[in-house]
C-alpha cells in the first residue's frame, strides 16, 4: 500500500519544501491497522542493540528513524540534502519529512508490529504523528544512560557515520535533554512509559526489556 506522495497530494511551492504526510494511500483507504512501541533514549544508550534482539525474539520489525533519514540523504534530491546537513549538526530533520518516511516503511512492510526507534525527539514529531496518524504507542521503551558511557559507546561505534564525533555527538545530547526528555516527560501523563537501565551488558538490559514485550505478545 503505498501512500500519498507530496506531489500527489500538495504541490511544494519554493517557500513549502515540505511533503505533507497522509495516512491513505493513493485509493483513499487507510493506512493498515498495526501496533508500534516507541523506543527512546540518548544516542549511544543501546536503542538498536536492543531492537535487534526484540525483533529476533518477538517478530516486531525495527523502524529506526535516523536509519530512514541516512538513506533518504543519499536521494541526490533537495531534501536529502538538507537531511545530510542537519545529520551532520546533530539537528533534528523537520517532523514531516521524517513522519512521512516511518508511514511510507510502515505501509510497505507485510509487518503488523513494528518498534519506532529514536522517535518521536521533539513536541513538534509528537504532534504530527499525532495529528497524522491519531494512533498511540503500545508503550515507550525509555533506555537511559550516563552521557560519558553513552559518548563513549558513540565514539568507539565502528561503521562511520558522519555524526560520531564529538562535536555533533554533544549537539546531539543537547538536543536530547532540551527536547526529548521534556517529550518522554509529557506522555508520561497518558502513556506508559517504561524506564530501562542500559548501562549494564546488552544481554542483562535485554533481560529487563523481555518480559514487557513478552505481555503484548499475550494479549495479541
Ligand atoms: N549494553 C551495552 N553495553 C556496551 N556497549 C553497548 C551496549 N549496547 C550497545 N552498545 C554498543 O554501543 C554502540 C551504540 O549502540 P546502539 O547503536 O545500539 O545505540 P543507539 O542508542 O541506537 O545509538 P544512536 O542513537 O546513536 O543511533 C554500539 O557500538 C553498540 O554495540
Ligand atoms: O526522528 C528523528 C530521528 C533522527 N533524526 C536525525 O538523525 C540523527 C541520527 O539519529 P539516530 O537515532 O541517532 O540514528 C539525529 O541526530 C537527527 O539529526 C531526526 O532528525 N529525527
Amino acid at each position: 500500500m503505498a501512500l500519498s506522495t507530496a506531489s500527489e497530494s500538495r504541490r511544494a511551492g519554493p517557500q513549502d519544501p515540505m511533503p505533507s504526510v497522509s495516512t491513505h494511500d493513493s485509493s483513499g483507504a487507510k493506512l493498515k491497522n498495526f501496533k508500534f512501541v516507541f523506543v527512546t533514549g540518548g544516542p549511544g544508550s543501546g536503542k538498536s542493540t536492543q531492537c535487534a534482539k526484540i525483533v529476533e525474539n518477538f517478530g516486531f520489525e525495527h523502524l529506526s528513524a535516523g536509519d530512514l533519514l541516512r538513506a533518504e540523504q543519499n536521494s541526490g534530491t533537495e531534501i536529502g540534502n538538507m537531511i545530510k546537513d542537519l545529520i551532520k549538526e546533530g539537528k533534528l530533520v523537520p517532523s514531516e519529512v521524517t513522519v512521512k518516511l516511518i508511514l511510507k516503511a510502515i505501509s510497505e512492510s507485510t509487518n503488523d508490529k513494528f518498534l519506532i526507534d529514536g522517535f518521536p525527539r521533539n513536541e513538534e514529531n509528537r504532534e504530527v504523528w499525532d495529528r497524522v496518524t491519531g494512533l498511540k504507542p503500545e508503550f515507550i521503551l525509555f533506555i537511559t544512560g550516563s552521557e560519558e558511557e553513552m559518548e563513549r559507546r558513540v565514539l568507539s561505534r565502528t561503521g562511520g557515520r558522519d555524526d560520531d564525533n564529538v562535536e555533533t555527538i554533544r549537539n546531539r545530547f543537547k538536543v536530547f535533554n532540551e527536547s526529548t526528555l521534556p517529550v518522554i516527560k509529557r506522555y508520561e501523563t497518558n502513556t506508559t512509559v517504561h524506564k530501562v537501565n542500559g548501562l549494564h551488558s546488552a544481554d542483562e538490559v535485554f533481560a529487563s526489556i523481555r518480559p514487557l514485550f513478552e505481555l503484548i505478545v499475550q494479549a495479541s
